[in-house]
């Protein structure tokens, strides 16, 4: 690769300011079914505009997990707060702020069409104390936003799987919540439908909705969370920040120690560290590459390659739960 064709970073949504407030906080969960423990003290927090994907394999307790943070299942103990209230003891309240498809595909009447059904959850919904109003044009809007305008009047009996599942995840941002929750939303749909998932999932943490996934397509979601919780045999074994790993870059060069001594005094390196052939450096973003190449040229190192260098989730996931 010449240095002008040095590429840009995947694109990933402008991350969560630290210090947004706490949306979803679990404290010291415990979830038994008769002699069998579930969920191992959890604790998890999400902030307002954080994407957190929940991840594991089969049976790791990921569903539990997000039936127990929604309050359709009950803690055998410990403690989930949304927005500040506690789910299992002010439940409506809590609920107020909550947006979430739990089983996919969400439950709809099929006789009636998209839209008679999301009126109708928006009426429901209407009557929890707290929750915005919903009107025919945000119905409208919702619709659009998942592209299902051209099918908003047929029943739901004849959508699709996909479509289904992307007129649920339209019943849960309706009425626009501070918390939105999805289990596995992207099974079952197309590479299309997968990324206008993720765009609309950017889109709301962009405007502070904290959203919580659970998904088992990690190299999809490594592109977009900025959190990923590992979850094995229910316990959390893992909280990844994919911010702190979201700027990284590699060059291959002749002197690779005395590269980093020399990037090192860079402002916006936040770290070096050596993985031969490679020097890798932290950057504050794409924009300190030029900058880097330039000291390095100043510095008599030779730069053969200059690239993104990509964190791979699947590694790491595989060997954490291997490990664990
Ligand atoms: N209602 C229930 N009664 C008894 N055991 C249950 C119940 N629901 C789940 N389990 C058990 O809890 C464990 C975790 O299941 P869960 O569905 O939460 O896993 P998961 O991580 O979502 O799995 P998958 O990736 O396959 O969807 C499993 O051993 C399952 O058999």
């Amino acid at each position: 690769m010449t240095l002008s064709e040095v590429q840009a970073p995947p694109l990933r949504p402008v991350p969560a300011a630290p210090e947004a407030p706490v949306a979803l906080e679990v404290r010291g969960l415990h979830k038994r079914y008769g002699a069998q423990t579930v969920l191992h003290d959890i604790h998890l927090s999400v902030q307002s505009g954080e994407i957190y994907a929940l991840t594991g394999p089969n049976g790791a307790g990921k569903s539990t997990l997000i039936r127990t943070v929604t309050g359709l299942a009950f803690p055998t103990s410990g403690e989930v707060r949304l927005m500040g209230r506690d789910v299992h003891g002010d439940g409506p309240r809590a609920r107020a702020a909550l947006g979430a498809v739990v089983e996919a595909p969400a439950r709809f009447y099929g006789q009636f069409s998209g839209s008679r059904n999301l009126r109708m959850h928006a009426e429901l919904a209407a009557m929890t104390p707290g929750r915005p109003r919903v009107d025919q044009a945000r119905i409208r809007e919702v619709l659009a936003l998942v592209e299902l305008t051209r099918m908003a009047d047929r029943r739901v009996s004849e959508y699709s799987l996909g479509q289904r599942q992307r007129l649920g995840v339209a019943s849960a941002i309706l009425a626009r919540p501070s918390v939105l929750i999805l289990d596995e939303p992207t099974s079952g749909l197309d590479a299309l439908g997968i990324g206008l998932i993720h765009r609309i999932v950017t889109d709301l943490a962009g405007q502070g909705c904290a959203v919580v996934l659970s998904t088992h397509h990690l190299r999809e979601i490594a592109s977009y969370a900025h959190t990923v919780g590992i979850l094995t045999g229910g316990r959390l074994v893992d909280t990844l920040d994919l911010r702190a790993r979201q700027a990284a870059f590699r060059f291959r060069v002749d002197d690779p120690v005395r590269a980093a001594a020399l990037l090192e005094r860079l402002p916006g390196v936040s770290r070096t560290s050596l993985r031969p052939p490679y020097l890798i450096a932290g950057l504050d973003s794409e924009a300190g590459v030029p900058q880097a190449l330039a000291a390095l040229a100043a510095g008599g190192i030779r730069v053969f390659e200059a690239s993104p260098d990509l964190f791979d989730l699947y590694e790491y996931y595989r060997e954490r739960v291997e490990q664990a």
